[in-house]
């Protein structure tokens, strides 16, 4: 479903992600894996189209998405979940929700699927004419999983979705993902958490300094190698 071939992202001087090439299958999690700075947010980046390809090509169902607006990647089915969880924290969850399907005409089916997720998320449902800006961590990052739903994608980007939350919903962002892709989503999944990564992706890719340093499918990477992940994020 995506291909990415040589890929070189910049910003200014400094290449932060060079000559990585990468694929997702159709229906598969796969994983990239990797330290602080070692260029997995600049690869999704340039996937979903908000940052420019340095070199290299992006294919997705073999049709170019570097060179589009960001704007028309989601349209094409590709949807990026940001790390750091960004909501408008002044606007409520239903508007939030809103701002997802905003590529879409199908109004009818729009209020179908925000019912759909807040059956997934019930939180949100509770919270519904709240401010986002109230929510905890763990439920703003229901909200742009939700969100990033809402546009109805065929191919996921998770930019650290577990990142900073408590084990309880570290374990409901796992399962999300796991419900989505037997959903029929496919989903290309940038964390720092390594173990969990590795137990439900099909493949993973390990970026380390802006390179692909590793790839391997689910079962093969060695503790020692996931031991050197972890070393290099320098947190835990
Ligand atoms: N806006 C920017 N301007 C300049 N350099 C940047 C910018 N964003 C990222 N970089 C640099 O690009 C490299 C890759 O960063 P990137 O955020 O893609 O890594 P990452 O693997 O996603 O790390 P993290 O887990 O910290 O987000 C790093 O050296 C980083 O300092």
């Amino acid at each position: 479903m995506l291909r990415v071939e040589g890929l070189d992202v910049q910003y200014g001087r400094i290449r932060a992600v060079r000559d990585v090439s990468l694929e997702v299958s159709q229906g598969e999690i796969v994983g990239l894996l990797g330290p602080n700075g070692a260029g997995k947010t600049s690869t999704l980046g340039a996937v979903s189209g908000r940052l420019p390809v340095a070199g290299g090509r992006v294919l997705l169902e073999g049709e170019q998405l570097d060179g589009r607006p960001a704007e028309e990647i989601v349209r094409r089915g590709v949807s990026l979940v940001p790390e750091g969880r960004h909501v408008f924290a002044t606007l409520t969850v239903a508007e939030n929700l809103a701002i997802g399907a905003t590529v879409r005409k199908d109004r009818a089916q729009v209020a179908e699927d925000i019912e759909r997720q807040l059956e997934r998320f019930s939180v949100l449902r509770r919270y519904y004419r709240s401010n986002a800006g109230k929510l905890s961590g763990g439920e703003q990052q229901q909200l742009v999983i939700a969100r990033a739903l809402l546009s109805r994608p065929r191919l996921l980007l998770l930019d650290e979705p577990s990142l900073g939350l408590s084990p309880l919903l570290v374990d409901l962002v796992f399962e999300t993902i796991e419900q989505l892709r037997a959903e029929g989503l496919t989903i290309l999944l940038v964390e720092q958490n390594a173990s969990r990564t590795v137990e439900v992706a099909d493949r993973c890719y390990v970026l380390r300094g802006g390179e692909l340093v590793a790839h391997a499918p689910r079962g093969d990477l060695s503790p020692e190698e996931l031991g050197d992940i972890y070393l290099g994020a320098g947190e835990r």
